[in-house]
């Protein structure tokens, strides 16, 4: 058993906040266990203790990302969010994969204990408005992360060679600071090897991005995000740990999106199939918007309860909207 005096050296330390003693006495503790013949336990207690200097270092290391500084400034746009993923319509099969991941990311510590690794390279590919970028912010605000979306004007120049020095600096980033790094447009990057370009650039800048993610065993999360998933590189794919599919939303699907955003009026009255029947090929994205708009008709108009002619408008405005 630890010594009562090692329990009592880590309440001090704990109570006095001085992490370094507090790990110090962590050892004795091991070394103590060692001794007594008890290797399992003790080599659990370095091990823990290797963790949590690790993660002080990589702590010590970072820069107050919420506003990068220098050339990161450039590169990444960061902000803390509190989106959820309850707070997302999704059909069960992808919400039990996005809640597989949380659910590594949180257990992060148990699974590197016996070797395993959390997914956390994630590739997210679908039509436009079908919630890629929202679940890039619903990971960040269930992880309790800063989300860093990579701005792709800084990253993409026209000079060979600058925009792979761009992309190791996102990667740095990366290790100094823990957070989720979110790669829109990403087949802007990852565009086919064999595709002809100038001067081989986007070539060059996708090998770099294929070695820096091999490479990249940092603690955060990464997620990119295409519309055009044939323009990518097969190489690719099998680089992340997950490939998540998003498609456009099933009528059930539609409904509990327009449902959720009206939550604050009466939609009893509505005529829900006349409406769904409207629907089709419409996008999440397009569905809030039209929420919105007919939230806003029936507000202008004076009253509390949604009719089906306010959503029946805002529908036919979207679609024409859309075909412009
Ligand atoms: N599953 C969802 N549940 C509820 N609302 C959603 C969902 N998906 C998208 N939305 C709504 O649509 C908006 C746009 O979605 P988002 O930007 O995530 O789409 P996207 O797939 O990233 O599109 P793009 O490829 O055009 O960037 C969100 O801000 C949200 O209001």
């Amino acid at each position: 058993m630890t010594k009562a005096t090692h329990i009592v050296a880590l309440l001090q330390s704990h109570f006095d906040g001085d992490d370094e003693h507090f790990m110090t006495v962590a050892m004795q503790a091991a070394a103590n266990e060692a001794r007594l013949g008890h290797g399992k336990v003790a080599q659990q207690l370095r091990d823990m203790v290797d963790e949590a200097r690790a993660r002080k270092k990589i702590k010590g290391r970072a820069v107050p990302m919420v506003q990068p500084r220098g050339e990161l400034a450039n590169l990444v746009a960061a902000k803390y969010v509190d989106t959820r993923i309850s707070s997302m319509v999704l059909p069960d099969h992808l919400r039990d994969r996005l809640e597989r991941v949380i659910l590594e990311q949180r257990q992060a510590f148990r699974l590197r204990q016996h070797g395993l690794q959390p997914r956390r390279k994630l590739l997210l590919i679908g039509p436009p408005g079908a919630g890629k970028t929202m679940t890039a912010a619903a990971m960040a605000g269930e992880l309790k992360l800063p989300l860093f979306s990579v701005l792709l004007d800084g990253l993409l120049t026209k000079f060979m060679g600058e925009t792979a020095s761009k992309l190791r600096a996102v990667f740095s980033a990366m290790v100094d600071t823990r957070g989720v790094y979110f790669f829109d447009e990403f087949d802007a990057i990852g565009a086919r090897r064999s595709e002809r370009n100038d001067v081989g650039e986007i070539r060059r800048v996708l090998n770099s991005f294929l070695q820096f993610l091999e490479e990249d065993d940092s603690e955060g999360l990464i997620v990119a995000a295409t519309n055009h998933p044939e323009l990518l590189d097969p190489a690719l794919f099998r680089r992340f740990d997950d490939v998540i599919e998003y498609a456009l939303p099933s009528a059930d699907v539609a409904r509990a999106i327009l449902e959720g955003r009206l939550s604050t009026f009466d939609t009893g009255s509505l005529e829900w199939d006349r409406a769904t029947k409207e629907i089709e090929g419409l996008s999440q994205a397009d569905l809030s918007r039209i929420a919105d708009e007919a939230a806003k008709r029936t507000l202008l108009g004076g009253r509390e309860s949604v009719e089906t002619d306010d959503l029946l408008a805002a529908i036919a405005e979207r679609k024409a909207a859309a075909r412009r």
